[in-house]
């Protein structure tokens, strides 16, 4: 029987940390963010919505989505983020269901589902086991700013607050995982919750 793990956290959290190391090893993995850019590339429905909506210099010159811009937009106004999450959420939704069956054909021991927005676009049902990638907030907006230099002290704390408190999404999480220490630490947690799940893997440690 395939489980479905469902990896969520915040913004910054660790989840594509966690997620790359996961797929070295070989294991299947949905990505809801690459599902996103994919279902808002350049030509797509929603990319024509998104101009109708919040007009088109929202795109770069080669009509691709200028993230940028549009980040900026919707983690400053709630009005306007469910304005977007309206256009795209549904789309992924499905994206995400048909590359599940997809990959449930080949029976694998586990499907690692990564989702930022797990609880708060409430795929619990989806998923077998939940596991929750956590940090302080300090430390969170730590990272963000030291990986996306742009953002200024307010805009990190405006994307923290865009999306359930990630204490919440940690008291509600089967499986917790805290990125608060090294990058090691955090995947050693991952691999002995992984030794529970598929004994037989090998890890090259
Ligand atoms: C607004 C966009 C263009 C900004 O792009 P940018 O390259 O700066 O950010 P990126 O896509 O890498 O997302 C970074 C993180 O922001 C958070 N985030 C993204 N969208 C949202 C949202 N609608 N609400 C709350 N948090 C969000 C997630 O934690 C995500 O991992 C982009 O985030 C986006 O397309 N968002 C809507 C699609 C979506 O919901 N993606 C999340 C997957 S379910
Ligand atoms: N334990 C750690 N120690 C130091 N830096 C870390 C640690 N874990 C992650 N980072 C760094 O913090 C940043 C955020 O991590 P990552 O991209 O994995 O988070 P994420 O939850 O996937 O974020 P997002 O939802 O924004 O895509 C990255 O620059 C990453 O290299």
């Amino acid at each position: 029987m395939t489980k479905i793990l469902g990896l969520t956290g915040g913004i910054a959290s660790g989840k594509s940390t966690v997620s790359a190391y996961l797929g070295s090893l070989n294991l299947p993995i949905i990505d809801a963010d690459l599902i996103a850019r994919e279902v808002m590339k350049a030509g797509s429905p929603a990319i024509s919505e998104i101009c109708e909506q919040f007009g088109a210099d929202m795109l770069l010159a080669n009509g691709e989505l200028d993230r940028k811009k549009l980040g900026d937009v919707i983690f400053a106004s709630p009005e306007k983020r469910n304005q977007l999450n309206d256009i795209v959420q549904g789309r992924i939704r499905a994206e995400i269901k048909r590359q599940l069956s997809e990959c449930q054909k080949k029976n694998p021991p586990l499907i690692i589902l990564d989702i930022p927005l797990l609880y708060e676009e409430e795929y619990e049902n989806q998923v077998d086991e939940i596991m929750v990638v956590y940090v302080d907030v300090d430390i969170q907006k730590a990272r963000l700013r030291n990986r996306n230099k742009e953002l200024t002290e307010e805009e990190a704390l405006n994307r923290i607050l865009s999306q359930m408190p990630l204490i919440e999404k940690a008291e509600l999480a089967d499986i917790l995982i805290d990125n608060n220490g090294t990058i090691e630490n955090t995947l050693s947690q991952v691999r002995k919750w992984l030794k529970t799940v598929v004994p037989e893997i090998e890890f090259a440690e």
